[in-house]
């Protein structure tokens, strides 16, 4: 292979983010409910053992340690993590597959993983959406009131929120801060965006 670069056809990816309790899961759920056969989430590669009833492919692309160092050694990963013994990793392949379908591939993900994806932004084509709370205050009212959270929980994702809101701050970091006051409209502009940024891409082909 010589070193020429080579033009790559780059994916559509939206990226969502925001801190915890913001309300990601919300709208993404409320989107899917309204479009069940237009969007994917990317399947990620795992060193995890499949449980009962997981499907390769599926929940996941189990491989064994080697093949995912492997794939380390080759680029292919957008991010990887360790877990409980365990390696997980976003692959771009999977964010392709993803289009392939015919469908939009949403990643939703926290500030380390915008930041992998900006690093990738020669492999993917993707667009940032920041979900942001109206206020820290009314993070914590949110949080506390999913009662999903201990004490300790909801200090540690406000001190997360800190920095996500700080990153979110910075020039570019995003193409859309929606802040997440009044449900419906904020749905609305969610919606919006994630079809304007299909529709630029796709509409000219
Ligand atoms: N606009 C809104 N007004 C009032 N409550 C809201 C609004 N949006 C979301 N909520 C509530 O706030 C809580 C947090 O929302 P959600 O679980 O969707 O956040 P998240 O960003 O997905 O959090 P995590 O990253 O922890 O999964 C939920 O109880 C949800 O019902």
């Amino acid at each position: 292979m010589s070193n020429v670069p080579q033009s790559v056809y780059r994916p559509l990816v939206i990226v969502v983010s925001g801190p915890s309790g913001s309300g990601k899961s919300t709208l993404l759920n409320r989107l899917f409910e309204e479009y069940p056969n237009k969007f994917g989430f990317s399947v990620s590669h795992t060193t995890r053992k499949p449980r009962p009833g997981e499907e390769d492919g599926k929940n996941y692309h189990f491989i064994t340690r080697d093949q995912f160092n492997q794939l380390i050694k080759e680029n292919a990963f957008i991010e990887h993590a360790e877990f409980s013994g365990n390696l997980y990793g976003t692959s771009v392949k999977a964010v392709r597959d993803v289009e392939d379908t015919g469908k939009i591939c949403i990643l939703d993900i926290e500030l380390n993983g915008v930041k992998a994806v900006k690093q990738k932004q020669d492999e993917l084509d993707a667009r940032f959406l920041f979900i942001s709370p109206p206020s820290l205050k009314v993070l914590e009212e949110r949080l506390r009131g999913r009662g999903t959270e201990n004490e300790e929980s909801i200090k540690a994702r406000l001190d997360q929120a800190n920095e996500e809101l700080a990153y979110s701050q910075q020039e570019g970091a995003h193409d859309l801060i929606i802040v997440n006051d009044d449900l419906d409209k904020t749905y609305q502009t969610f919606k919006n965006f994630i079809f304007d940024s299909y529709d630029r891409k796709f509409a000219d082909v």
